[in-house]
């Protein structure tokens, strides 16, 4: 069996043309939907994501504010801007660039953002209100997960998914989605206190891949046509990406997402999707402010 390619930048693009006709209709009304980004530090790999966002921006019409501190900023430095871009109008949602430099408290960071601006949906206020079953922004890389496994048709509904991994973007926030009605899937949760990975593994419809540890999924884990999700990054030695899943479950499962082109850019496509959303409910439109009354 060869698996079918969940192809994410295909779909991104889909999802992302979508999002442009609704910031015309948005700027037609006279709202200008803007992404702010506030990037700590010098990592490149982190001002590679972040350069990205922005390019995503500039092709479906939403503005950028970018805002830079150095590695050596304080706390009190970095809480000052996210503050500025709690005010500021022409930002209608953002991110904290993540990892933040090890001697900055991430968490105290983090729930100062306006829940309302929070494009992450990470924000304990929004995580909670999920939890609740209330309206508020989704993890953007749980909700392209998600999108994406529904565009090929693989069936949510009853299925039984094995998620690998317990960090709180993904492992920790992919089960409350997919335990909603709405998706109504079975979940599994495994990390590195797991006893029998394998045996879990092998029961799943569906295997998503979120541990960060190189080509963990070998094929005699996946049964014969499951769903694998590659959600993992890691580099080789030469700055190449590694995913979680080795390359020969391409032979046993009936869909897998490649890494690169699967979740990564399903990701960034629900970070626009969530400052639009966000525009939309500022501007009393959409659905979000529609279920919130
Ligand atoms: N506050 C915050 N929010 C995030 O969403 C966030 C973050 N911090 N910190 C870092 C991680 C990482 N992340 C990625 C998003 C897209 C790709 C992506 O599009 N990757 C391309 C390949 C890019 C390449 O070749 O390097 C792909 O998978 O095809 C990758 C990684 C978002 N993150």
């Amino acid at each position: 069996m060869t698996a079918q390619i969940l192809d994410g930048r295909a779909t991104a693009a889909a999802i992302k043309s979508e999002l442009a006709t609704r910031v015309q209709a948005l700027k037609g009304r006279g709202v200008a939907p803007g992404l702010g980004t506030l990037l700590v530090g010098d990592d490149p790999g982190s001002q590679k994501y972040v350069a990205g966002k922005h390019r995503d921006c500039a092709e479906i019409g939403i503005a950028s504010l970018q805002r830079e501190l150095p590695a050596t900023a304080t706390q009190e430095q970095v809480e000052a801007v996210v503050r500025e871009l709690n005010e500021d109008s022409a930002c209608t949602g953002y991110i904290v660039q993540l990892p933040l430099p090890r001697h900055i408290d991430e968490n105290r960071v983090l729930e100062l953002i306006d829940p309302a601006k929070d494009a992450d949906g990470l924000h304990p206020t929004n995580l909670g209100r999920l939890v609740l079953n209330e309206p508020a922004p989704l993890p953007c890389t749980p909700n392209g997960c998600i999108r994406l496994l529904r565009q090929f048709g693989v069936e949510l509904n009853g299925a039984h998914v094995v998620v690998v991994g317990r960090g709180v973007t993904i492992g920790r926030s992919l089960p409350l989605l997919l335990t909603r009605k709405s998706e109504n899937a079975t979940v599994t949760q495994c990390h590195t206190g797991t006893r029998d990975l394998a045996g879990q593994l092998r029961q799943a419809d569906i295997v998503v891949a979120a541990a960060g540890s190189p080509h963990l999924i070998k094929p005699v884990d996946v049964r014969p046509g499951a769903a694998v999700l590659d959600v993992g990054v890691s580099r080789d030695e030469r700055g190449k990406i590694v995913g979680d899943v080795h390359p020969g479950v391409a032979d046993v499962a009936g869909w897998l997402s490649p890494n690169p082109g699967g979740v990564g850019p399903m990701t960034r496509a629900m970070l626009l999707f969530n400052v639009v959303a966000a525009a939309e409910a500022a501007a009393g439109t959409g659905a979000a402010a529609s279920a919130a009354r």
